[in-house]
């Protein structure tokens, strides 16, 4: 690892290379789940879309693929395009193909959500799934609030700076009452989409935030950094867990303009 660095109840990793990265995520995935698996009998993941999955690939490959306790996990999505589950935009999609396909992953542990209602409906009934698994304390509750407390929730950031499907600016942002909400305005196609709520993400026992490439060094700045209250707020930036550990995941074009001061070699 290139840089590491606590600060502020958070941990900056920063890597040499997407290879790098790619290897310290998956021992990092594979040590929280067996420790979940150790004090609970099972992991309960959220995943997110775009770049995180093929970054999270090398869990398929030796040995994390027998290693790890496949069919402890239980799998859950931090957000969801409102599409087919066919459809190339579909976040199950990607994680199917390029992840639960390839490890002994239970499919009926796989909660993804019902693609053929609007994405009002779909937040509804996710939300009542989850409800329901929380009944059967395979995702635990929170200490603090009703909301689950998900072993790891796993986060990509867009170079917006948003997270799962909470835009900048967007009202989403303050839902408080719903454990998952909707939009049918998503600045980034396509437009309808559901997604964790803020108080459900700071709930969780770990959130990973995984972002890589310059495009998305500024929001990192604006993420992290001490900038000033004139500087927009980014929905990343929002991501603090209550109790919970955060750890951020970056190659070094991501974290170039960061304030270097927190880090040591
Ligand atoms: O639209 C989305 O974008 C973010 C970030 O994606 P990335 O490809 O820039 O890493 C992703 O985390 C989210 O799940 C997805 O729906």
């Amino acid at each position: 690892m290139a840089l590491s660095g606590a600060h502020k109840d958070r941990e900056l990793r920063i890597h040499e290379s997407l290879d790098e990265l790619s290897t310290d995520l998956a021992d990092y995935i594979a040590e929280l789940s067996e420790a979940s698996v150790k004090e609970r009998g099972v992991f309960a993941i959220a995943l997110s879309g775009g770049s995180l999955i093929s970054l999270m690939g090398k869990l398929c490959e030796a040995p994390y693929n027998k290693t790890v306790d496949w069919a402890r996990w239980y799998v859950f999505w931090a957000d969801e395009r409102v599409v087919a589950k066919s459809h190339a935009d579909s976040n199950y999609k990607l994680a199917r193909d390029g992840l639960l396909f390839k490890v002994p992953i239970v499919p009926s542990h796989v909660h993804s959500i019902n693609d053929s209602v609007s994405a009002e409906e779909a937040a509804n009934e996710y939300e009542f799934v989850i409800r329901q698994v929380v009944k059967s304390r395979i995702i635990s509750v929170s200490d603090t609030s009703d909301c689950p407390k998900f072993d790891l929730i796993l986060l990509g950031m867009g170079s917006d700076g948003h997270v799962a499907s909470l835009f900048p600016n967007h009202s989403a942002l303050e839902e408080t009452d719903e454990w998952v909400t909707f939009i049918t305005d998503s600045p980034k196609p396509p437009p309808e989409r559901i997604t964790f709520t803020l108080p459900v993400i700071n709930s969780a026992s770990n959130v990973v935030v995984v972002v890589t490439g310059d495009s998305k060094a500024e929001a990192v700045h604006l993420a992290l950094d001490d900038v000033g209250p004139d500087c927009p707020l980014v929905p990343a930036r929002m991501v603090q867990p209550t109790t919970g550990k955060l750890v951020w995941f970056f190659d070094k074009p991501a974290a170039s303009k960061l304030d270097g001061s927190q880090f040591s070699k």
